[in-house]
């Protein structure tokens, strides 16, 4: 892969670039034209998932960028309606197809959805592996998950998941799951990076950003790149876009660090749904 973002090696041998570009929130009919800007930009690593309805418009930017397939890092998430084996295999054939690719580079259980399919996440797993074995999945992770969750799969499943994909930003950290995963050798991705925003006014935010001559979110994005975890900051915008992938040419120092680790609010920082309650199913 050829550009400033450092690569990170998964547990299975197979590295991904450690800043993507997520698409959550892109409206169909506007991925193709986002994921071409963030490709033109340097982004070869993208976050999708069957639940966002837009794997056909990162597939079109892909073939429509004229590089080679091998250049990209593909991630996709299996949906909630589709834990069961048949269904896991007809939707995961469906995101090749829309992906235009004979491959993806990861692919992921999207929740573990506690309260249906009398919570046999295990179940689902094994289909996953089967995607592994035969090479359609290089590499095959969960999101999502917490520390009992990881431990069912631990006891009960061949393949370690090569990542763990949690809500990970300064309001929360996370950081006890965050060391379970990197215990496991399961890599940690952070998702909502950026806290959807909401972190970017924070006054302690603001006052490391003026220091570095940087913006908030591009202080809160070096601050994940330096605690190792993997990124996916998504922007309709294409001066944000750019902005988020400037972030390899500054350090934070260990105090700046610390500032914006303290930020932490548990449970209350959560933007998202909480994994053992979710157990939404999209319509279609
Ligand atoms: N596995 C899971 O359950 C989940 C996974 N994800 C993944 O993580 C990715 C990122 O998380 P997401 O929830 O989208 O939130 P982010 O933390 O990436 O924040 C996105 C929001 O921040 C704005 N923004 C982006 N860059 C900047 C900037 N430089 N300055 C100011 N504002 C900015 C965007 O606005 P605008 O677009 O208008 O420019 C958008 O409103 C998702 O796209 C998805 O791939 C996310 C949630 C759950
Ligand atoms: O990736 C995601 C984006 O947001 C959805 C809810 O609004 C989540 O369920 C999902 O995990």
């Amino acid at each position: 892969m050829s550009s400033a973002v450092p690569d990170i090696t998964l547990n299975d041998g197979r590295t991904i670039p450690q800043l993507g570009f997520g698409v959550f929130q892109v409206p169909p009919a506007e991925t193709q034209k986002a994921v071409e800007t963030a490709i033109e930009i340097g982004y070869r690593h993208i976050d999708t998932a069957q639940m966002y309805g837009n794997e056909a418009g990162v597939g079109a930017a892909v073939a429509a960028s004229g590089l080679n397939r091998d250049e990209f890092f593909l991630t996709s998430k299996l949906n909630n309606g589709f834990h069961l084996p048949d269904d896991a295999r007809r939707s995961f054939d469906e995101t090749l197809k829309a992906l235009g690719t004979d491959h993806i580079d990861l692919f992921l259980i999207h929740w573990p959805l506690p309260g249906r399919y009398n919570g046999d996440f295990v179940q689902t797993w094994n289909t996953l592996e089967e995607f592994y074995r035969d090479g359609r999945a290089r590499s095959i992770g969960v999101s999502n998950f917490t520390q009992h969750h990881l431990g069912r799969l631990r006891a009960e499943t061949q393949v370690r998941p090569a990542v763990n994909q949690i809500e990970v930003h300064p309001y929360l950290t996370n950081d006890d799951l965050r060391t379970y995963n990197t215990e496991n050798e399961i890599a940690n991705e952070a998702y909502s990076p950026i806290a959807q925003g909401e972190v970017l006014g924070d006054p302690v935010i603001v006052d490391i950003a003026r220091q570095a001559g940087k913006s908030p979110a591009q202080v809160v994005l070096r601050w994940h790149i330096q605690r190792g975890d993997i990124i996916f900051p998504k922007s309709k915008t294409a001066d944000r876009v750019r902005e988020n992938f400037e972030i390899f040419d500054f350090e934070l120092d260990g105090s700046a660090m610390a500032s914006i680790t303290s930020l932490d609010r548990g449970e209350k920082g959560r933007t998202g749904a909480n994994p053992d309650t979710m157990n939404w199913i999209p319509e279609n």
